[in-house]
């Protein structure tokens, strides 16, 4: 549990695009919070910067972070969601998810919170205006919709790409890519929609929300754009993300998981 000064023991798991920033940011200090261990996939590519924070914190593999943390931060590829999650909520610890998509195909990682008193948090991310739609989630909502526009090199290689064999590098003008559920987009594209997933878990599910992805030359930014209708309000909301070291994530990513993890024990909590 929490130290002698009642902080609570934070561990971040993958050091790419989201991961670094979120390290670095906790050990410049975080209310409430300490970074303790970190895990990567290759420790002696990080152990130089890693040593160097303040807070030192351990590298350690990604089955031993549940052992030592409180909270443990998942920014890791997809399909480590697993591993990485069910021995924290076990534990009855909280687990921050950012590959949502994955949180599908392991529905059952939930009713392990639930059983142990664990909790698994999804942060907004990449996304926009879930505060409002998990408000509207408590009326009816009609209808929920994304859509989504991705420079090419945030889409190349996707599965649904590659399956059906859509070529977009080349293109010179948008392409519509994909229509469907919440839940083909994130069969299809696992690495690339989690923006997705995520609203519709707060909203009306994976089945019910639909989404249209763009392949579009014409952005540079990852542009992703809400349309929900509900019987307490109608809204449209759009994000441009500036893509971050890896173009498939934007920027603002690590932002809202810093944001997040700053609320958890905040004085001022702004927001729902
Ligand atoms: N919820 C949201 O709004 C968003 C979610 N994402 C998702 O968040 C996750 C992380 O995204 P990024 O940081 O951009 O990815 P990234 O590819 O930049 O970083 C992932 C890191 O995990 C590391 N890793 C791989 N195997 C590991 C292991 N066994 N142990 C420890 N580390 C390991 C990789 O070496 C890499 O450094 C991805 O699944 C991505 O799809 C990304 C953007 C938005
Ligand atoms: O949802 C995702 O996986 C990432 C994304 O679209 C973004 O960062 O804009």
């Amino acid at each position: 549990m929490a130290d002698g000064k009642t902080r609570l023991r934070v561990a971040v798991a993958g050091l790419g695009a989201i991961g670094t920033d979120v390290v670095k940011a906790l050990d410049q200090g975080i209310e409430g919070l300490m970074l303790v261990a970190v895990s990567a996939n290759s420790p002696d590519k990080h152990s130089g910067w890693v040593a160097e924070l303040n807070s030192a914190p351990k590298l350690v593999p990604i089955d031993g972070l549940a052992d030592v943390a409180d909270i443990v931060v998942e920014c890791a590829p997809s399909k480590l969601v697993r591993s990485i999650v069910a021995p924290v909520v076990a534990r009855g610890k909280t687990a921050v998810v950012l590959s949502v998509g994955a949180l599908l195909q392991n529905e059952d990682l939930v009713d392990l919170a639930r059983a142990h008193g664990g909790q698994i948090i999804v942060p907004t991310g990449a996304l926009i205006g879930l505060d409002a739609v998990t408000a509207a989630a408590i009326g009816t909502i009609h209808s929920a919709k994304l859509v989504t526009r991705k420079p090419v090199a945030g889409l190349v290689g996707a599965p649904h790409l590659v399956e059906n064999n859509i070529q977009i590098e080349g293109i010179t003008e948008p392409l519509r890519i994909f229509e469907g559920s919440a839940r083909d987009a994130a069969k299809g594209f696992p690495a690339n929609l989690n923006v997705a997933v995520a609203l519709s878990l707060a909203g009306i599910g994976p089945d019910r929300t639909r989404v249209e992805i763009w392949a579009d030359p014409t952005v540079t930014r990852n542009t992703h754009r809400i349309e929900v209708d509900s019987d307490s309000a109608r809204f449209s909301m759009m994000i441009e993300n500036i893509p971050s070291e890896n173009p498939k994530t934007g920027r603002i990513t690590a932002l809202s998981v810093i944001a997040c993890l700053r609320k958890l024990r905040a004085s001022l909590r702004i927001g729902t």
